[in-house]
């Protein structure tokens, strides 16, 4: 069995899923459709949340009214026949009164907004699930809610999602489509939640790598991973191939195509992802999986809003267990570190989750010198293959750079990975900087 993903943009007009659905129901294959909010409707939905938390019903109504119009007027376009018309209506007055009643909740809290950001995900798939009816194909819905689940750190539960799904696939898995939600999910009291922005991504490879898909496609609006971000930089080309290593770095590190996490299932089991293109069908795509081609320079990303700290040992040299207990501050405080750079009585690490920042720096100041962060960092990821002993690798990465000031350097971690410490204005800068400087690059 497959896993298909579609995101946002590629359920977000009638017309795509009405292509979609073409698509799906090409081959005879038995396939797990996941689906992502319309495009646009998750933005909404926090939107109205925000009125909500800021105590404004009205306006929080005139939000809500406003997107009700948006799929009326979707409905009114995607079924063929009345029944199926009248089906979509009674879908969409079904969840639009659900979201009315949260204007009545007081205090609006957090589990309320994710009930309400889930809404957009229970909007398309039980409307593109109707809509698959209408043309009689032998469907069901199966909802999220009902096997993805996430811990108290917020990492789902794989063995529950294969345990439920199993039962679940055993009752219906005679369907040739299995439609359900991208990103939503429940926590461990039983409500609704998600796993974060973008998360429908990672929703198809949990479910990939709990039924051992043959393969996980996450269907999008461009013709796979590009070389770079294609949204800073123009001349950027597909990437045919990369490893599950390459992807995930790549993913981690702002290829806004993929979920973060996305990767991680996939590869436990060894599910192969392919990205393909909603609008180009017959383009290639990028294929991840174990084999990669041995070029160089394979693709730049970058990650906004880092914070650098400074680091400094009170004892000076030969300061043995230093590292340690400066970790273990950041373990505490559950605070990744990205990027590290050290010298004999410094180090200077990057982190991207400044909750908890202000007492993870008092704790650190007990047996460290702190300098001021630097916030606003851009980490630029370059990846390819670096193998240790071929020369002027970083020389061609530095020259690319010339002219930019660069903050951190972490190069010899993988010899699959270099990262590049910036300030955020130089971003867009240094991701053309490189575009010219590291890839041959075909006049369009
Ligand atoms: N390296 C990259 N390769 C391809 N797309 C990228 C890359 N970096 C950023 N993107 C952006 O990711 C977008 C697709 O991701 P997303 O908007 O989340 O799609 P969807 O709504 O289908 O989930 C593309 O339109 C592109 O602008
Ligand atoms: N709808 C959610 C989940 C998602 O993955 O969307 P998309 O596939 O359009 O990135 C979001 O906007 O975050």
């Amino acid at each position: 069995m497959q896993v298909w993903k579609f995101g946002g943009t590629s359920v977000g007009k009638p017309e795509r899923m009405h292509s979609i659905r073409n698509l799906i129901t090409s081959d005879d294959q038995q396939k797990i459709i996941v689906l992502s909010a319309l495009s646009g409707t998750t933005n909404a939905l926090l939107s109205i949340g925000e009125s909500l938390k800021s105590d404004q019903p009205n306006e929080a109504v005139e939000k809500i009214e406003h997107l009700k119009a948006h799929y009326d007027s979707f409905v009114r376009e995607l079924y063929k026949t009345n029944e199926g018309l009248t089906k979509g209506q009674k879908i969409i007055e079904n969840e639009f009164s659900f979201i009315r009643s949260l204007t009545r909740i007081k205090p609006f809290t957090l589990k309320q907004e994710k009930e309400l950001v889930a809404e957009g995900e229970l909007l398309s798939t039980q409307m593109f699930q109707a809509y698959l009816e209408e043309l009689e194909h032998d469907s069901i819905l199966l909802p999220a809610l009902e096997f993805m689940r996430i811990d108290a750190d917020g990492e789902p539960e794989l063995d529950y999602t294969e345990r439920k799904l199993r039962e679940l696939l055993r009752a219906h898995g005679d369907k040739k489509i299995i439609v359900t939600q991208g990103f939503i999910c429940r926590n461990p009291r039983g409500e609704v939640d998600n796993l974060k922005r973008g998360g429908s991504d990672y929703t198809a490879s949990l479910i990939g790598g709990a039924i051992r898909a043959e393969e996980i496609q996450i269907w999008t609006d461009i013709d796979g991973m590009h070389n770079n971000d294609p949204r800073i930089v123009k001349k950027t080309f597909p990437i045919r191939a990369l490893t599950f290593e390459e992807a995930a770095e790549l993913a981690y590190f702002g290829a806004k195509i993929l979920h973060p996490s996305t990767i991680t299932p996939a590869k436990m089991f060894g599910v192969p992802v392919r990205l393909k293109n909603t609008m180009d069908p017959d383009a290639e795509g990028t294929l991840i999986a174990s084999k990669t081609s041995d070029q160089v320079f394979k693709a730049i990303a970058a990650k906004d809003s880092i914070t650098a700290l400074y680091i400094h040992s009170l004892r000076m040299l030969n300061a043995y267990g230093f590292l340690r207990r400066i970790f273990e501050v950041f373990e505490k405080y559950k605070t990744p570190v990205d990027l590290i750079a050290t010298s004999e009585v410094s180090v200077s690490v990057t982190i991207d989750k400044t909750d908890n920042l202000t007492e993870l720096m008092a704790e650190l100041r007990t047996f460290c010198e702190l300098e001021e962060p630097d916030y606003d960092q851009a980490i630029i990821c370059i990846v390819g293959n670096f193998s240790a002993d071929q020369a002027g690798i970083a020389l061609q990465v530095l020259k690319a750079m010339e002219g930019i000031p660069i903050r951190m350097i972490s190069y010899g971690g993988t010899e699959h990975n270099i990262s590049l410490l910036v300030h955020g204005r130089y971003k867009a800068e240094a991701l053309n900087a490189l575009n010219e400087g590291l890839f041959e690059l075909k006049e369009a």
